[in-house]
């Protein structure tokens, strides 16, 4: 069993001129060891694959499952939810904390702790060992990102998803980033959308969408 299992999933979003269609028909599962990369266009449904993941969608045809559980199941949601670490593409610090207060309410609301030194030693690996003790509007959007990367990676999730995680960074931090999923993937299940070509080659296996259907899988 896959700790991520997506059966013939189709999502749809109802909007005031009769709905959008995001996903049709897609299937996958994630190995307990595995990197999954997902690539494709702007809006062909990347990241409603992870928001049926989190139970933030609800499948209005076929079946998800995660850790075994549906992810919408009202006894286990929560308990499944407290295991994803859930990096989003718009950032989901609050700018009243600072990034260590952000990481520590972020652990806490999951029921986990914090190490502060493996925290300030992960920080300076992201090169943003100076910001914690800022808040995220005092940050440049690539900062941020590592920031909001650092806040995800802290509490030992069971399983990551990652929305575009190299996006927004220069070359040589978009270099440690993947340095850094390198060492973590094979312990850490991880779902990755993204068009950098360095996590294609860290990715064990690529799923290409176009408008809700996949139209390609490679497993390298
Ligand atoms: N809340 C929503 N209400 C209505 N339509 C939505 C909603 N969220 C997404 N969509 C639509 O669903 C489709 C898939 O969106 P999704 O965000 O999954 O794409 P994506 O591949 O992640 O795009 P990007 O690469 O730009 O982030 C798009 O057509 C988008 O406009």
């Amino acid at each position: 069993m896959g700790v991520v299992e997506f059966e013939d999933v189709f999502v749809k979003y109802e909007t005031y001129t009769g709905g959008v269609l995001a996903l049709r028909g897609v299937t996958f599962s994630l190995g307990e060891k595995e990197a999954l990369l997902i690539m494709g266009p702007s809006g062909s449904g990347k990241t409603t694959i992870l928001k049926a993941i989190l139970g933030l969608v609800q499948p209005l045809h076929g079946s998800v499952r995660v850790f075994g559980t549906e992810p919408n199941d009202e006894k286990r949601a929560l308990e499944v939810r407290r295991k994803i670490g859930y990096l989003t593409q718009e950032g989901t610090m609050i700018k009243e904390l600072t990034v260590w207060e952000n990481a520590l309410f972020y652990a806490r609301g999951r029921r986990k702790s914090l190490d502060e030194e493996s925290v300030r030693k992960l920080a300076e690996r992201l090169n943003i060992g100076t910001v914690l003790d800022k808040h995220p509007n005092q940050l440049s959007g690539g900062e941020l990102k590592r920031a909001e990367l650092l806040m995800v990676l802290s509490d030992n999730p069971e399983l990551l998803l990652l929305d575009e995680p190299t996006s927004m960074l220069d070359a040589e931090n978009a270099e440690t980033v993947v340095e850094i999923l390198n060492e973590i993937k094979g312990r850490i299940p991880m779902i990755i959308t993204s068009h950098d070509p360095k996590l294609v080659e860290l990715s064990d296996q690529t799923l290409k969408i176009v408008g809700g259907n996949l139209v390609e899988e490679n497993g390298h």
